[in-house]
């Protein structure tokens, strides 16, 4: 018996649908909510076949990497999960897949656990650190250097358009951090007061760029010309292993109003048309807002990549990247 095409369980569905809005988000919390996901997939199919439950563990990992296209550690995970999903039955895939996705999480945890600690080795006690976005594999560091009792400050950035630096504020502060939040526009004049710039990584490629939230290219530029060292803590699933063969990070592009709500756009369009009318969509004369989410930082800019594996010059990051994820990069969620 063919089972009917196998249905991606309603959970994964709602997994895919909170990353895609950002409810859950950032590199390494996708990562961990899509082995969940996968998880519950095989845990729900009611499937009859082994061919039917790989069929639908397939369609769950392509819902989930349709999401959001930067973090490679969101393809990452899912391939480490299917390639863990093993066994002639059904309740041997079962059994199989949710161990993999669980030895996965337990993987994720500790290796920030052990970045943090060696991030921590380069913070000092007094020390200033200047963040962009909010990064859980930067905060670990941070709260192993506290862990250590090593004192410090923080210049957060608020990270526009969505303001992911008061999330890192609120954690900083919970902690007993004291932290001076900053708009964008500011970091350069505040770079003279921080030790560090501390940022995470959605992606980092084998030439040992670093792809993280708008606005780290820029600040890691400027660092440069005010000598603050650019500390990039990133967890080796953050290692794109498609750029070892020429492949370019895709840089996702979000919703515009995230930049120009509806309601900003509506004023532009009365307050442009000549009778003071409310004027036609689109007859904004001129107006383009675009709204890319990451950018890429080059190497040079970067002093340190922390993983959990040792600190690294981003020009030897191709080293590791080999090691750990060779030259193959299948996509085992095709169909
Ligand atoms: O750029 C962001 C988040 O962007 P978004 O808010 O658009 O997802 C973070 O710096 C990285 O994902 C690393 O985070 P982590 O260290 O937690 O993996």
């Amino acid at each position: 018996m063919v089972d009917a095409e196998p249905a991606v369980v309603p959970a994964v569905e709602s997994t895919a649908d909170a990353i895609a809005t950002m409810e859950i988000r950032g590199a390494a919390t996708i990562a961990d909510a899509a082995a969940a996901a996968l998880a519950t997939q095989a845990e729900e199919s009611r499937v009859e076949t082994p061919a039917a439950f790989r069929r639908g563990l397939r369609a769950a990992a392509r819902t989930l990497y349709e999401t959001r296209p930067t973090a490679v550690s969101l393809p990452n995970a899912l391939r480490y999960v299917l390639r863990g999903a093993d066994g002639d039955t059904v309740g041997e895939l079962r059994a199989s897949t949710i161990d993999r996705a669980e030895s996965f999480r337990r993987d994720l945890e500790h290796a920030r656990e052990t970045l943090g600690g060696i991030g921590a080795n380069r913070l000092r006690d007094g020390d200033v650190v200047l963040t962009h976005c909010h990064s859980t594999d930067a905060l670990a560091c941070v709260e192993a250097a506290l862990e250590d009792g090593t004192a410090l400050e923080a210049i957060v950035k608020e990270t526009r358009p969505r303001k992911q630096g008061h999330i890192t504020a609120a954690q900083l502060r919970e902690w007993g951090v004291p932290v001076t939040l900053i708009v964008d526009g500011a970091a350069r004049r505040y770079l003279d007061a921080a030790d560090h710039v501390l940022v995470g990584a959605d992606s980092i490629a084998a030439d040992g760029s670093v792809i993280n939230k708008i606005g780290t290219s820029g600040l890691a530029v400027t660092a440069r010309e005010r000598g603050v060292p650019v500390m990039v803590a990133a967890q080796t699933i953050k290692l794109h292993p498609d750029t070892l063969t020429g492949h370019t990070v895709a840089i996702e592009t979000r919703d515009e109003r995230e930049v120009l709500s509806d309601e900003e756009r509506a004023s532009l369009r009365s307050s442009d048309a000549p009778d003071g009318s409310a004027g036609e969509p689109g007859s904004e004369g001129g107006l383009t807002v675009e709204n890319p989410a990451f950018d890429v930082t080059p190497p040079r800019y970067v002093d340190a990549i922390v993983t959990e594996r040792g600190q690294f010059p981003p020009e030897s990051i191709v080293t590791l990247m080999r090691e750990l994820f060779g030259d193959t990069t299948d996509e085992p969620w095709a169909e």
